[in-house]
């Protein structure tokens, strides 16, 4: 069963939220689907959502604390309020635009795990680094599991190299494949793939082998889409 997750990253508002759960959550309901599917909206659109239980809303972000003097961040008081038990980390905007380090990164994993928090952890190298082969591909992505516990029980991965993200640019099957099956090598997660996955390539990609499902951001934001997406990889 294909796990299927949505990154609304800086989008939406808190109604066309609530109407975009909804209307998936209907289309899961009605339809007796039964992937597994993830919702990360903005922090301000985050509520108690009403929702079948494969259809999961998490944060995209949080702070390592419960609560405490972090201007701009939230914690798990305002994640509690909204009994919301999942949690994007390493996400490479994060990473390279919001500048987290590897050790903040393994900081916020751990404090979360603790928690007992689903995590999605995303790892992916940027374009200078996948100019240099698989090799080194795979050395800078194994720097990303430092200070990570790949045995936690409630652990998703999700595999997203950065220049494939936002940039239309799909990787070819055989670098999915190439890098998938190395991973999985190590490491027996689910795995998910991201990176400019879109309507007419999900099922392709999510039928690779060591593909587990696909974290996708653009191309999830309108609600047809992705309704459409869950329908293309609903039998996988
Ligand atoms: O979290 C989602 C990824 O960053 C992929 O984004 P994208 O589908 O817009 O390339």
């Amino acid at each position: 069963m294909a796990i299927i997750a949505s990154n609304f990253k800086t989008n939406h508002t808190r109604q066309t939220t609530k109407e975009f759960i909804q209307t998936v959550n209907k289309h899961l309901e009605e339809n007796s689907i039964l992937s597994e599917v993830y919702i990360f909206p903005t922090s301000t659109s985050l509520d108690n959502f009403n929702t079948v239980s494969n259809l999961t809303v998490g944060a995209q972000n949080a702070y390592a604390t419960n609560k405490g003097s972090f201007t701009g961040e939230i914690g798990t008081l305002q994640l509690d309020e909204f009994n919301i038990k999942t949690i994007l980390i390493g996400h490479s905007e994060r990473r390279h635009i919001l500048g987290e380090t590897q050790e903040q990164v393994a900081q916020k994993f751990n404090f979360y795990k603790e928690l007992g928090y689903k995590i999605i952890y995303c790892i992916g190298e940027p374009l200078e680094v996948k100019e240099q082969g698989l090799e080194k591909t795979l050395e800078y992505i194994y720097e990303q599991f430092v200070g990570i516990d790949t045995n936690y029980e409630n652990l998703i991965l999700a595999y997203e190299p950065v220049w494939a993200i936002g940039t239309g640019v799909t990787a070819t099957n055989d670098d999915i494949v190439n890098v998938h099956s190395a991973i999985k090598e190590k490491i027996s997660k689910p795995l998910l793939y991201g990176g400019s996955v879109k309507v007419n390539n999900v099922k392709e990609i999510c039928s690779l082998n060591g593909v587990d499902g696909a974290l996708i951001g653009t191309a999830s934001w309108i609600k047809e889409d992705f309704i459409e997406i869950i329908e293309n990889t609903k039998d996988i």
